[in-house]
């Protein structure tokens, strides 16, 4: 049996597993056998130049565009026709002639505490080790408890937990949907309050990403989920008003109840010591509204705010 849909796959255990999830939904949006599963739908892994520079300097060289960039030139060339990404880590801009095509449901967009010793974030003593890499988290823990000290935590979702087991860290923060998806939801010692850790734009979330012209094909729709992907064109919509990056600590939440749909974004100084915060709302309706309501409120926070980036 010939391959019907490609899809191009980083290699971490997330993005395969991630991947997996997207192959088996297509497959049934494409009446596809699992017996025939492999062969009609294959995984095309991809090494991206995030996955082979896992050091400070990615930071310096462009950021989370290149763990992208690989697999967007596989897709223009037509060797894969779809790639399956954590929607937190792609760019607020598509390349010419590629979208994201179909958002699916969302797992728990919250972050997770991750320890040992420790139950909840707040029983982390006085100086605890907390590791991360994220400039969010590091800004929202030191909110908190700004006696914590944040150390570098870098490398996959394996990596870090071994790091933790090490003994490097005493605790960890690490967002749940990677957990759960990786079957480490028993790592978990807490789900943090969406109020104190506004998680990233997008997180929790994937995004399918396909050329241009495969936008409207039947296994794409399929795939796509509303209601999230509402909440993430209004997260996103203040990601790009707030100028988002690894240099920046910013938070972007969105759900709909009742009809309405709720954004609360944020940003904050590095080192905690404040924090911008807008929240709002508009009646769900279509996609462009709703980037609408975050291009808004991200403008409101980066007016307030200043220019909170941190120097490479
Ligand atoms: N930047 C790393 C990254 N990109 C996506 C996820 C998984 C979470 C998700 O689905 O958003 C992670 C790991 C983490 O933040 O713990």
């Amino acid at each position: 049996m010939a391959a019907l849909v490609r899809i191009g796959t980083r290699r971490s255990k997330l993005a395969l597993t991630q991947s997996g999830m997207m192959q088996r939904a297509i497959g049934r949006a494409l009446g596809v056998a699992d017996a025939d599963l492999a062969e009609a739908v294959p995984l095309v892994e991809i090494v991206t130049t995030g996955d082979r520079v896992q050091d400070r300097r990615l930071m310096e060289i462009g950021g989370k565009a290149l763990f992208t960039k690989e697999i967007e030139e596989a897709l223009l060339d037509g060797r894969v026709d779809v790639a399956v990404h954590s929607m937190k880590d792609v760019p607020a801009e598509q390349p010419d002639g590629l979208c994201i095509a179909a958002v699916p449901p969302r797992e728990d967009a919250r972050d997770a505490f991750v320890s040992e010793a420790f139950a909840s974030f707040a029983d982390l003593p006085s100086g605890a080790r907390l590791g991360t890499a994220s400039m969010r988290r590091q800004a929202q823990a030191l909110a908190l408890r700004p006696d914590l000290q944040i150390e570098m935590l870098r490398g996959n979702v394996d990596t870090r937990l071994r790091k933790l087991a090490e003994g490097e860290f005493d605790a960890i923060l690490l967002a749940v949907s990677g957990l759960n998806r990786l079957g480490f939801e028993r790592a978990i010692r807490e789900r943090l309050a969406l109020d104190d850790f506004l998680p990233a734009p997008g997180q929790g979330a994937l995004a399918l990403q396909t050329r241009a012209d495969d936008r409207d094909a039947a296994w794409v729709a399929a795939l796509n989920d509303p209601a999230t992907a509402l909440a993430v064109a209004a997260e996103r919509g203040a990601m790009t008003a707030l100028e988002g990056s690894c240099r920046t600590a910013i938070g972007a939440y969105a759900e709909i109840a009742a009809g309405r749909l709720r954004l609360t974004t944020e940003m904050l100084a590095p080192d905690g010591s404040a924090r911008w915060r807008r929240a709002g709302e508009i009646e769900a309706g279509g996609s462009e509204q709703a980037q609408a309501l975050g291009l808004r409120l991200g403008a409101e926070v980066r007016e307030t705010a200043g220019d909170q980036r941190v120097e490479p």
